[in-house]
């Protein structure tokens, strides 16, 4: 059965946990799928675990509708979320459509943007023309240099409240899911419950609707630093396929993230 935005959020009514990996091609959209992974996240990410960059920065507008056209040839039945990358998309909605339209034509079925209130005219633009989007807030990786370095977000009770207040215009512009990404899992919990549209937790705690990694630092393969929150399901598994459908067990049973994946 094809995943649609419609089973994603009446999964998050049910409580049924949804599964999110990143996914850069064409075998890897079949395994993960074949898994159960419910959502594949073509990431910027990509910039990272695939090109071997130090942040998400240098990735283009090509890259990513090029690895989004391997994932959506490789998959049957997933939902396929593509990023759209830095500088793609912050200078008006006009320019967020045009780049949004060619993720969208290489096979993606939405369309991430990251940040809060300020991208909210923007998700409102896109969504009225026919494109679905989920947001992205805490920590963003494409504001490394303005953050002061990957670190967790929305630690005091002000930037809390901006956090929350972020994820409502979000959810009032019309995205339909949203990330959030290294914070408290107090405050992911809150921001969840008063959400209607389904949440996905990457370093944010078990109460989010879905959990999201980067598929190198759940495969135990990313050379770099991994950050805090990820989990190598390689470690002891036989194989990829075990160590995702290991994955896919611990999300849709609540084991992972545990204590020590959380802030
Ligand atoms: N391989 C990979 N995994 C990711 O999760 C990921 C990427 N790449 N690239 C884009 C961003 C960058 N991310 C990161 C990277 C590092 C940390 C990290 O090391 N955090 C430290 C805390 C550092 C601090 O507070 O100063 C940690 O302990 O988790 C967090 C998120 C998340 N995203
Ligand atoms: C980690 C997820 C949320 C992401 O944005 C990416 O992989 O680029
Ligand atoms: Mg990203």
């Amino acid at each position: 059965m094809k995943t649609t935005l419609h089973t994603l959020q009446q999964m998050a009514e049910k409580g049924d946990k949804i599964a999110v990996l990143t996914c850069y091609d064409a075998s890897f959209a079949a395994l993960l799928e074949g898994a159960g992974v419910e959502v594949l996240l073509v990431g910027d990410s990509l910039g990272m675990t695939l090109q071997g960059e130090d942040s998400t920065l240098p990735v283009t507008l090509s890259d990513m509708a090029y690895h989004t056209r391997c994932v959506a040839r490789g998959s049957k039945q997933a939902y396929i979320v593509a990023d759209l990358p830095f500088g793609s998309y912050q200078e008006s909605p006009r320019q967020a459509l045009r780049s949004a339209a060619q993720l969208m034509a290489a096979g993606a079925h939405m369309v991430k943007l990251e940040g809060g209130q300020v991208m909210a005219e923007t998700v409102a633009f896109l969504t009225a023309r026919g494109i679905p989007v989920c947001g992205h807030i805490g920590l963003t990786p494409q504001s490394v240099h303005q953050l002061g370095g990957y670190r967790v977000q929305g630690r005091s009770e002000a930037a809390a409240e901006q956090l929350l207040l972020d994820a409502l215009a979000l959810q009032q512009s019309g995205a339909g899911l949203i990330v959030l990404e290294a914070v408290p899992a107090t405050l992911a919990l809150q921001i969840t419950s008063q959400l209607t549209i389904p949440t996905i937790g990457i370093g944010a705690g078990p109460g989010c609707a879905g959990q999201v990694l980067v598929l190198h630092d759940m495969l135990g393969i990313y050379p770099g630093k991994t950050p805090k929150f990820a989990k190598d399901f390689m470690n002891g598994a036989g194989s990829i396929q075990a160590a995702v459908l290991a994955y896919v067990r611990d999300v849709k049973s609540g084991a992972f993230p545990a204590p020590e994946h959380t802030f």
